[in-house]
């Protein structure tokens, strides 16, 4: 870390009078002629032994105050934890500047004051929880964070009325004992009562209290009647005028756009060149330097390319030819944005546009080198990549037959997904994922992000791995542990990164299975699996389909046992990738033998 971040860093310790903290020994560290990431200090965890991802003073006996701007000096801050300290006062606005915070551990602490309403722009937030303190006032706009699951501020002052989140993703929600009034939002059956009460004055399901019903209107006379419509023509009069005003504005912006771009560019892929402040639009291919290099004054000169990997299918592609080309916005996930590029009637490509990876373009350009070395025929390869200061582009052969999350959603125009389909994607993409983890253990590079949308159905129907490496990920559940009293969790950082693809596929298993797919929470249909396992009705568990086919009960139970290992909590229960794909060979072999002689009879 740089001497600005570690001077405070130490200022922000120094604020909360650490002289009692126990695990104050000779490695406490937290001095500025040391590196946090070198010389470990406490609590402190890096990615890449670079940059400090995690803070985690759990049970510290920290008082004084939390020194939001010296903290959030650290940009590349993920996790933040002070549970259970004595650590008071306000909650600085400065937290905001902590963009890259997904994890906010605050409760137990005698925090007062109302929250900032600069909480709201921590958007990379998946994880809050203030609960037990003295926070008093209205919530924040937190609702705007669309990725937060988890929102706990039970043991509170908080009041006013609770905003409407999206209690679909919400899972983990409790507001209990503050003084919150008027009615709750539509909780669609995500929450009970439990999250709600000791708030007197709340009401409406799933409390049991019923909101009183608003008064009706008193009838208006005509008197009323007819100024009110006299309002209404005058508003809409000035409605009209407004529409006439924004529909010229918008004529004017077309007609410049169309004649900067000469009418050429049809492309929907806005993407941000290495240029500052240039656009697709903007883009001017003549000032490129060769075919597929761009330079620009902010990258000191270097040059930021389309690198394009071995493919026949893209062969001399060039960046302008991607922002040409017309785009069509495919879907959004977490870590970024997925385009279909039609670059001419036969040729479609998959633009994946990644958000928000701090990743130097050398790290980024050494990690998708080395990962399109490995090659297996069921991980579907990068077929080029762009990586710019403000862009990381990576692109794949669009595979039109969806995905297998698709598939299992019932977009299969009425063919049936029967056993020997499942057993064969369970057995390819288990013997895809040995191999890439055998190939990248030492360079440390997992999948990161396998789940069934990321599992592609190629020409034949074979299923690809997809996206393999893309990010560095790691699985936020497992990853962090609330009792963090202990917290080595590093030296099996890398391990664990590998289980935790294990424990992706495990869950890929149970759908292929159960037919069910994983929706918003992954433990759901784990949790679901094993109340049905542990209750004795195995059976129960299969997709129907795979029992009016009259699937071999006896291998799908196989197959469930794997599964079951591979989410098993426990990262050290799981067997590794290999271990996986040689049972699940095995499972298919019995099935091969028992087809064939069933043939014989
Ligand atoms: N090469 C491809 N060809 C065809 N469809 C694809 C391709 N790559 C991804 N898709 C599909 O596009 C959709 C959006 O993909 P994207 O990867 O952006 O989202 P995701 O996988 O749901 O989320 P995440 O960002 O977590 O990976 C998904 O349904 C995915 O199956």
């Amino acid at each position: 870390e740089t001497i600005e971040v570690r001077q405070a860093l130490v200022q922000f310790m120094g604020n909360m009078n650490p002289g009692n903290a126990p695990g104050r020994d000779a490695n406490w560290g937290w001095n500025s002629s040391s590196d946090p990431c070198i010389a470990q200090w406490k609590g402190v965890r890096c990615l890449n032994s670079s940059s400090v991802k995690k803070i985690v003073l759990d049970n510290f006996n920290l008082s004084g105050i939390l020194d939001a701007k010296s903290l959030c000096a650290t940009k590349s801050l993920a996790v933040f934890s002070l549970n259970n300290n004595n650590v008071g006062g306000n909650l600085a606005e400065e937290i905001s500047n902590c963009s890259h915070l997904t994890h906010l551990y605050l409760s137990r602490n005698n925090f007062t004051g109302s929250l900032p309403s600069t909480l709201a722009r921590l958007n990379n937030l998946k994880r809050l929880n203030i609960s037990n303190n003295g926070f008093s006032g209205v919530l924040p706009d937190l609702q705007r964070i669309s990725g937060l699951v988890t929102f706990r501020a039970e043991y509170n002052h908080l009041s006013g009325q609770i905003p409407d989140f999206d209690f679909s993703n919400l899972n983990d929600f409790n507001v209990s004992y503050n003084n919150f009034s008027g009615p709750i939002p539509d909780v669609n059956g995500h929450l009970n009562s439990s999250s709600f009460l000791g708030n007197p004055e709340l009401c409406g399901l799933p409390l049991t209290n019923a909101c009183p019903t608003p008064p009706s209107p008193t009838p208006s006379t005509p008197k009323h009647k007819h100024s009110s419509i006299k309002q209404y023509l005058i508003y809409s009069g000035y409605g009209i005028l407004a529409l006439v005003f924004i529909l010229l504005l918008l004529y004017k912006a077309i007609k410049v756009k169309k004649n900067k771009d000469g009418g050429k560019r049809s492309s929907g892929l806005e993407i941000v060149s290495s240029k500052p402040t240039s656009t697709s639009s903007e883009f001017k291919p003549e000032e490129s330097r060769s075919e597929f290099s761009l330079t620009s004054p902010e990258n000191n000169g270097k040059a930021s390319s389309l690198v394009v990997l071995s493919s026949p299918v893209v062969n001399g592609l060039k960046f302008e030819d991607l922002l040409r080309a017309p785009a069509e916005l495919v879907g959004r996930g977490k870590h970024g944005t997925l385009y279909k590029v039609t670059l001419n009637p036969l040729v479609n490509v998959a633009v994946k546009r990644i958000k928000d990876w701090e990743i130097s373009g050398d790290d980024f350009k050494s990690r998708m080198q080395r990962i399109n070395e490995v090659k297996h025929p069921n991980v579907l390869p990068v077929v080029a990549y762009y990586c710019s200061q403000q862009e990381k582009l990576l692109v794949y052969e669009f595979q039109h037959n969806g995905s297998l999350s698709k598939y299992l959603n019932g977009s299969r125009n009425g063919e049936t997904f029967d056993w020997g389909s499942r057993l064969n994607v369970a057995v390819r993409t288990a013997n895809a994922l040995a191999h890439m983890h055998e190939e990248l253990q030492n360079d440390g590079i997992s999948h990161g992000n396998l789940k069934s949308s990321n599992i592609l159905l190629n020409k034949d129907m074979e299923p690809c791995i997809s996206e393999y490496g893309l990010m560095v990920v790691e699985n936020e559940d497992e990853e962090f542990i609330t009792d963090t009293t202990s917290i080595d969790i590093d030296n099996n950082a890398t391990r664990n990164l590998f289980k935790s693809d294990i424990y992706a596929f495990g869950l890929i298993l149970l759908e292929l299975l159960t037919g069910k797919l994983v929706q918003n929470r992954a433990s759901d249909l784990a949790k679901w699996v094993h109340a049905v396992v542990r209750e004795e009705w195995t059976a129960e568990v299969f997709d129907k389909v795979l029992i009016s086919e009259g699937a071999s009960e006896e291998r799908m139970v196989n197959l469930l046992q794997v599964a079951l290992k591979c989410i098993n909590p426990s990262v050290d229960a799981r067997p590794n990738s290999s271990q996986v794909a040689a049972v699940i060979n095995a499972i298919k072999e019995d099935e091969e033998k028992s087809t064939f002689s069933s043939a014989e009879l």
